[in-house]
């Protein structure tokens, strides 16, 4: 049988037009040049962010802006969603995205961590694309988690100090993460699990979250690209959820953000390490991600044939 030819463009619909989504946007135009792709890209505030325009990118609004598409309207004429607004904002308008099943690429992984949530998400009749992100390595930690060879799995994150800082922190963490030298040696910031990670450090270890929906284990699972498909998903991640283990550092001589990964168990030992130059938007950003989140979308788009 000959494969189905598109002869119109697949209209991709971004949530977030920040460091992530514009570098995203870049990478993508081989085909948008091609004619074979339309993006938009959603704000919740154009009239602020309205210099922040890429060629061939319209501006859509999730707020109240005037004069540009809303997102009801981008919504109803989307092929798929990227998300990459934060894990708030997949909270907010991921469900819908899968409800009208329209198929959404998750960049803000962490969003995972809320059972409900995940549950609403993996539900369809939209598929969900989780992301690698700015890590990586799941094809081994994913054939050693599904035939039940992972006891223990770890992640070590280290970023700048300044780019660690909260809003809840009190005022003596603030400063003592503003006046952290390279010379001051990492300072560990948070020990636990990724689902309290998430909630204190929601743009920062969303990667947790992700290595434990590589690690969740799939006994028996047809295994395809990235794409989620299992209804008991949900269930094997807020089980695997209870096994990563984070670390968070701050490190002012960490130029680079790291992730060192330790998976061990009957399957063996699995050491993984990441330093992404950051991403030319965001410096406390891993430009890894917008590559990756590239690379989801076009698994995604040849999926839809
Ligand atoms: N999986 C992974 O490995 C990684 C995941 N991430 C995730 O990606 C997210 C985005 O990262 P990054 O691009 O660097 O962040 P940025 O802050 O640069 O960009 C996010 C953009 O999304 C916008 N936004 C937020 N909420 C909404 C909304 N409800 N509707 C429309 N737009 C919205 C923000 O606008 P405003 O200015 O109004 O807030 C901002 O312009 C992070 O928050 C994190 O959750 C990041 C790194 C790695
Ligand atoms: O960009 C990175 O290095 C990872 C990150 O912030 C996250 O996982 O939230």
């Amino acid at each position: 049988m000959s494969p189905t030819v598109r002869s119109s463009p697949a209209r991709v619909l971004l949530l977030g037009f920040g460091a992530i989504g514009r570098h995203v946007a870049t990478l993508l135009a081989p085909e948008r040049d091609a004619g074979r792709l339309q993006l938009r890209a959603a704000e919740r505030n154009v009239a602020t962010h309205g210099h922040r325009t890429v060629p061939g990118v319209e501006l859509v609004t999730t707020g109240q802006d005037t004069g540009c598409p809303t997102w009801p309207e981008a919504l109803a004429e989307a092929d798929l969603v990227v998300e990459c607004a934060g894990v708030d904002a997949a909270g907010e308008h991921g469900p819908e995205v899968i409800a009208a099943g329209i198929d959404l690429v998750l960049t803000s992984v962490g969003a995972l961590a809320d059972p409900n949530l995940a549950r609403t998400l993996l539900a369809g009749p939209g598929r969900l694309w989780v992301t690698n992100g700015a890590i990586g390595g799941f094809d081994a930690l994913s054939a050693a988690a599904d035939a039940g060879g992972l006891d223990s799995v770890r992640i070590r994150t280290t970023k700048l100090p300044t780019s660690l800082v909260r809003p809840w922190m009190a005022p003596a963490e603030v400063e003592r993460l503003h006046e952290l030298r390279p010379e001051d040696g990492p300072w560990s910031v948070f020990a636990g699990g990724p689902t309290e990670a998430i909630e204190q450090f929601p743009a920062n270890v969303n990667v947790a979250v992700g290595l434990a929906w590589a690690t969740r284990g799939r006994p028996g699972a047809d295994v395809g690209v990235g794409g989620a498909d299992l209804p008991e998903d949900a269930d094997l991640l807020r089980r695997s959820l209870e096994r990563v283990q984070v670390e968070l550092v701050a490190d002012a001589a960490a130029v680079r953000s790291r992730h060192e990964i330790l998976a061990t168990g009957p399957a063996g030992r699995i050491e993984l390490g990441f330093e992404s130059a950051p991403s030319p938007e965001n410096p406390k950003t891993s430009g890894m991600t917008a590559l990756s989140v590239t690379r989801t979308i076009r698994e995604a788009l040849a999926r839809r044939g």
